[in-house]
């Protein structure tokens, strides 16, 4: 921009703000009101990650705010209540509608009365805590439109004072005899879980494996001030709605192998019929494809597991024909090594990789021509043209992806600390590692930087050809951020029993970021300050008997657990993070069971907190990002005095 361009500019936003704050005393109000908030606590965010489609145990976490109301409620009522009230008490927060059904059905009137005032009172005595940390504009965003006026009464009126302990008894009173009180408890229950939290980041993979990342989706587009850092699997969805059909591919045959077709057909609208059928005809039954079936888990695919392991084999084979023209057309990838059809020997039913044979298990390749494996079949190619069009049409599905990109990164920068969902790749000696793409090389944040303009042109605008290569190699390439790994074995896990060829490497840097010294010069390395700055992580389980507490603190993953397929190897449901004025406390947490069982048995499920760091001086607004552009606002509106 030339100079007489950015002094126009300047001028033009002076007038603009003159507007706003036509004389001194408008000026010097909002300087008040401005500095004010910078020396207010700094607000809680929490991070979740990893939320596979698991929509009601991440539904609980956001309710209970990863054990912050417990938090609060024990701060306020700790010693007043025994542990069994407490949680009763917490539970009715968490879902009010339930608990007040459940409440009123086993109470006699007089007994139910005298519950609405002890109830009310107390959750205005919670209310009151949460809320010093807010501006009382702030708080009157967060209450139900319908209640705002009276709950402000009765928060800020002084209940000891003895001229207006009558107009607050009233005020009660005629809640309880306009029958409003469940609506005025169950609004300000939900006032406390949007207090509680100030923002949530989401650090990536809400989609695939469970059933419901639709209503995940629905809840996060509802949710009071939320970012979402991108997951490998996230990027599957972006990718087969920006026209790759080998994301499409891959997405579908996770699906089928978790038996969350109903969540393409149902929750998205698109049609598998075609599919189907052609799966009929080619494919019979085949262990290896059955799909994974929880305990409990009815079919929700108007099909039977039969026709799900047939849909499940054909979406793999033409995965791995189509995979040979993104390869072929791709050399830069460097994935050649994952072109296995032609390595078959089909007579005798085994497969030769790196000088190794291995017998086929679970062989299913009638629509494969051993002359040309990975030509697909005329209606294959018909299949998948009709199901990127889908994809591509559906309008929830595009309303949730835009959610997604547009609230979404690759990596974000947030309060000093990086969150990022996989990894930033590196060698084994720390040093970035350069991906090169026609003629251009990209390496660190220039490779973050680079992935993140591609997905959001990709996704809204036109998609090139190219461009969706991209995204696919995003899934599963070696140096994709969001994967991290040498190689996906996907095909080794489905024909060969050897378990030796289904391992899948970790690059370095899963190594590397245990080390301090590398977490500081990655932090430094995204323009942040080592002292203070923390990475997180998703992506990665953290096993039984492992910490997510790595590099002295300075790392912290916090894969949620969530996907209950996996919970058998973590043995708890998993980690969240949450950054308030004290410093960092990291939450581990016990499988969620049910709904259900949340609200009869007051099972909540946290297990331990652990605190990463205590801030020796409590954190203020004013040392956050939003105090950072507060104080720029203090400063322009200083100098406009002046
Ligand atoms: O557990 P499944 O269904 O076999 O999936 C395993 C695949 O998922 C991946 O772990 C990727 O998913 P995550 O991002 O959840 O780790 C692949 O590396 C691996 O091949
Ligand atoms: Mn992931």
């Amino acid at each position: 921009m030339d100079e007489i361009t950015k002094l126009k500019q300047e001028a033009y936003a002076l007038e603009l703000i003159q507007q706003k704050f036509p004389n001194k005393e408008a000026v010097i109000t909002e300087i008040m009101n401005l500095e004010a908030i910078l020396h207010l606590p700094k607000a809680t965010e929490h991070f979740v990650s990893d939320l596979h489609g698991e929509y009601p145990a991440f539904d609980h976490l956001l309710r209970n705010g990863s054990g912050n109301v417990k938090t609060k409620i024990q701060a306020v009522f700790g010693g007043r209540m025994t542990p069994a009230s407490l949680q009763d008490f917490a539970t009715l927060i968490y879902y009010p509608q339930d608990k007040l059904k459940d409440i009123t059905l086993h109470l006699s009137p007089n007994q139910l009365e005298q519950w609405y005032l002890d109830t009310i009172n107390h959750l205005l005595e919670l209310l009151r805590f949460t809320a010093t940390k807010y501006t009382r504009s702030k708080v009157r965003k967060a209450l139900d439109p319908s209640f705002a006026y009276i709950t402000e009464e009765l928060l800020y009126t002084n209940a000891h004072e003895f001229d207006k302990r009558s107009y607050f008894d009233q005020l009660l009173k005629n809640l309880l005899n306009l029958k409003m009180a469940d609506a005025f408890i169950t609004a300000t229950c939900y006032t406390i879980q949007r207090l509680v939290v100030d923002h949530l980041h989401v650090l990536g993979d809400i989609f695939d494996r469970g059933n419901q990342p639709d209503k995940i989706i629905d809840r996060l587009m509802h949710y009071h001030s939320v970012d979402i850092q991108w997951g490998n699997h996230d990027i599957l969805w972006i990718g087969a709605a920006s026209g790759s059909e080998l994301c499409l591919l891959n997405l579908l045959r996770i699906c089928a192998r978790y038996n969350n077709l109903a969540v393409v057909e149902d929750a998205y609208g698109i049609n598998l019929r075609h599919l189907a059928t052609f799966a009929q005809e080619h494919y019979d039954d085949n262990p290896g494809f059955r799909p994974k079936l929880l305990e409990g888990d009815a079919f929700k695919f108007q099909g039977d597991q039969l026709q799900l392991t047939q849909i499940h084999q054909a979406l793999a084979i033409m995965q791995f024909k189509l995979e040979k023209q993104v390869i072929d057309r791709q050399p830069d990838f460097a994935m050649e090594n994952r072109l296995l059809l032609d390595k078959i020997d089909y007579q005798k039913q085994t497969i030769t990789i790196e000088g190794h044979t291995y017998p086929l298990i679970n062989s299913c390749f009638g629509t494969v021509d051993a002359q040309k494996p990975y030509e697909l079949l005329a209606e294959e190619k018909e299949i998948i043209r009709e199901l990127v069009y889908s994809f591509r049409h559906s309008y929830r599905l595009r309303q949730h992806l835009d959610f997604i990109v547009r609230n979404g990164s690759m990596y974000l920068r947030y309060n000093g600390n990086l969150l990022v969902h996989g990894c930033v790749p590196v060698d084994k000696n720390g040093k970035f590692v350069t991906f090169h793409h026609k003629g251009h090389n990209y390496q660190g944040i220039s490779l973050l930087n680079f992935f993140d303009s591609l997905i959001r042109q990709a996704y809204l605008n036109e998609a090139s050809q190219d461009d969706q290569d991209l995204l696919w190699y995003l899934w599963q390439g070696p140096i994709s951020p969001l994967f991290g790994k040498q190689a996906m074995t996907t095909f080794e896990r489905y024909f060969i029993a050897d378990k030796t060829t289904h391992q899948e490497i970790r690059t370095p840097y899963f190594e590397l970021r245990k080390d301090y010294d590398f977490v500081c010069r990655l932090l430094q390395s995204f323009g942040l300050n080592p002292e203070t700055g923390h990475v997180i992580n998703g992506h990665t389980p953290v096993k039984r008997g492992h910490s997510g507490i790595m590099a002295q603190g300075k790392m912290l993953v916090i894969d949620g657990g969530y996907s209950k397929a996996y919970q058998k190897t973590t043995g708890r449901g998993g980690y969240t993070l949450l950054s308030n004025s004290y410093g960092l406390v990291l939450v581990s947490h016990h499988p969620f069971t049910s709904r259900k069982d949340a609200i009869q048995n007051d099972h909540d499920i946290i297990s331990t907190t652990r605190v990463v760091n205590h801030e020796t001086t409590r954190k203020l607004v004013a040392d956050t990002d939003i105090g950072q552009q507060l104080q720029q606002k203090v400063d322009l509106l200083r100098s406009l005095l002046n």
